[in-house]
């Protein structure tokens, strides 16, 4: 027996990626709902390669009554609008918006590195996905913080437009091919041009000059890792249309060498080491594009402080940032409380 499982935002980029996920792992499903906006209603979707179609339901119209998970990725104020009325049906929401991930009765889940934590779903009937960039910096992080204890982490990403939803997808194609006629390349979306250029920008200012996405990192990995842990972020978009990349340099309580770290990270969860210091001996972004891992390459022995380590973290923000990682929270949660399936 499997699960009656609910897709909101399956016309968007997440969902998109959350219904090939489903498909691939052979998710135990009875039933599959696709949901959207009335913009969608209607309009036919492909359960990933399953050959199948579905048929995009307005997420208004829709009673959650006798459904049993509900993956979002609809955005704060769709999850604003729905999440409560889906986890009051009795079916429980796994949430992509950052909406609830500070809520202290909503758990906060990266299943290699939490996954006790999502025992507290039953408060509120929600469990929240980490935002993207925190996801694959904690899935590096844990193995680490096991082994040596982390005090200190400064982080700079490499944003993909793909976490800006089909629209910084669009922006990036239209100016790129704009530029190459000599057209005007105007910012939609974005605050300034992002074909060939960069843009330390992402999600709205805080009063203390940071941004938030740049805050969320900082909240959600002490959330989901560790509490004592100081994290200092810089998020820059960059002209990538799907992979995040992160240069992190951490400090360390107790030594820990370079070659240890490495033997650590081999065997770790969630965790693909590629580090040969040749040519191409490295994982960029366009390689990790599909792929379930968080790629770790580049790691070295920081000798500014005592204890410190610097590495290049990339992974597909679409999967590991979002889908995949919401997926397999419903695992976890089908294993550990739900336990339906065979
Ligand atoms: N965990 C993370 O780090 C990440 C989280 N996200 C979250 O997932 C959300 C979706 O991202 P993404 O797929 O990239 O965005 P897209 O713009 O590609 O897609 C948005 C989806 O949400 C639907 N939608 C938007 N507003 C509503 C609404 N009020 N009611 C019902 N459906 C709605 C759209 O439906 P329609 O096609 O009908 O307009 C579409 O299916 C983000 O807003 C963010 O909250 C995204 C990336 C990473
Ligand atoms: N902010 C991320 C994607 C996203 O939607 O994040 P969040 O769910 O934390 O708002 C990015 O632009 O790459």
């Amino acid at each position: 027996m499997g699960y009656r499982v609910v897709v909101a935002g399956a016309t968007g980029n997440v969902g998109r990626e959350m219904l090939n996920i489903l498909a691939e792992r052979e998710f135990p499903i009875d039933e599959l709902a696709v949901l959207a906006s009335a913009r969608s209603q209607g309009d036919e979707i492909d359960f990933g390669e399953t050959g199948k179609k579905l048929k995009v339901q307005n997420i208004e119209h829709f009673d959650p009554t006798g459904w049993d998970i509900a993956l979002f990725a609809i955005g704060s104020e769709g999850s604003k609008l729905y999440a409560p009325k889906f986890a009051a049906a009795g079916c429980t929401v796994i949430d992509n918006a950052s909406l609830y991930r500070m809520d202290p009765d909503v758990p906060l889940i990266v299943p290699e590195v939490n996954p006790e934590a999502i025992d507290g779903y039953t408060k509120r009937n929600i469990i929240a996905n980490p935002n993207c960039s925190t996801a694959q910096m904690v899935v590096a992080l844990k193995p680490l913080h096991d082994a040596a204890k982390i005090k200190r982490v400064v982080v700079a990403t490499y944003q993909s437009v793909s976490g800006a939803g089909k629209a910084g997808m669009d922006e990036l194609f239209e100016q790129s091919r704009n530029i190459f006629v000599g057209d005007q390349a105007e910012p939609k979306k974005f605050t300034k041009q992002i074909a060939f250029n960069v843009i330390p920008h992402i999600d709205s200012f805080l009063d203390d000059g940071s941004t938030k996405e740049e805050w969320k990192m900082v909240v959600e990995t002490k959330k989901i890792l560790d509490p004592k842990i100081k994290v200092t972020a810089t998020c820059v978009r960059v002209p990538v249309f799907v992979g995040h990349s992160e240069a992190i340099n951490i400090e360390f309580e107790d030594e820990i060498s370079a070659a240890k770290a490495k033997s650590i990270l081999r065997e770790a969860p969630g965790v693909m080491l590629v580090d040969k210091h040749e040519d191409g001996g490295y994982v960029t972004p366009i390689e990790c594009v599909g792929e379930y891992a968080t790629y770790i390459s580049r790691v070295r022995e920081d000798s500014t402080v005592d204890n410190g380590l610097s590495l290049w973290c990339v992974s597909d923000n679409l999967r590991k940032g979002a889908a995949l990682n919401a997926v397999q929270i419903a695992e976890l949660l089908g294993r550990r409380h739900l336990k339906k399936a065979a």
